[in-house]
């Protein structure tokens, strides 16, 4: 047995002293070859980073809920630079030139109520978001409308009325596009959702000013 191996399969062992609850298999395969699964190596709750931020060189660091995440470049991560490419061909025009990654493990994972409204993404931020993985829901839901700096009533009624809340079935593959005012006068959320069992991987490309 080879040193990965007899490291492997000692972990293995490890395990199994867990009670058998971590169904470590050491599998002889004869002849001298042998496969070790180790369901849980890690486990689930922190195996795997929850979000991971990607910026292009210069740009002023990103704040929010009292996180200041790293700002990796789009070399190390290669398959992410494919991919806002790809944003970019399918939408001419748009200047992204950061990303923000969420994984959801499960259903129990979630993103309350929030807008990206912040400062550095500028008056009319347009977010394009690309989800790969476990269909989710995502909503819409219009902020309670306050009066805006320098606005006058307006005596004409209103003639369109548009619904205050949405929600788009946001499936693997799919790209949502959120532009114009949508940041400062709705709120987003990724609600619980207890059938969502597989992992979601969302993305959110944005522009941040200089
Ligand atoms: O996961 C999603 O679809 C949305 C994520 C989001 O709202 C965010 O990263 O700000
Ligand atoms: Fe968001």
């Amino acid at each position: 047995m080879n040193q990965a191996f007899r490291a492997a399969s000692e972990a293995a062992e490890l395990q199994q002293s867990d009670g058998g609850k971590a169904r470590t298999v050491v599998v002889d395969l004869g002849n001298e070859s042998q496969v070790v699964h180790l369901p849980r190596f890690l486990p689930f709750e922190d195996s795997w980073k929850d979000t991971c931020y990607v910026a292009s060189a210069g740009l002023p660091g990103v704040a929010y809920s009292g996180y200041k995440p790293h700002a990796h470049s789009w070399d190390d991560y290669p398959p992410l630079k494919d991919i806002l490419d790809a944003v970019r061909n399918a939408l001419p025009g748009s200047s992204f030139n950061s990303l923000l990654l969420n994984s959801y493990k499960g259903g129990n994972d979630y993103v309350g109520w929030h807008s990206d409204d912040e400062k550095l993404y500028g008056p009319t931020p347009e977010i394009a978001s690309v989800s790969f993985g476990c269909d989710r829901e995502f909503l819409l839901k219009k902020k309670p409308r306050t009066k805006r700096e320098g606005e006058r009533p307006s005596k004409r009624p209103k003639m369109i009325e548009h619904p205050d809340q949405h929600s788009f079935m946001l499936k693997h593959g799919s790209l949502l596009l959120m532009q114009g005012h949508t940041q400062r006068d709705w709120f987003h959320s990724v609600p619980k959702r207890a059938k969502a069992e597989a992992v979601r991987i969302n993305l959110t490309f944005r522009r941040v000013l200089k």
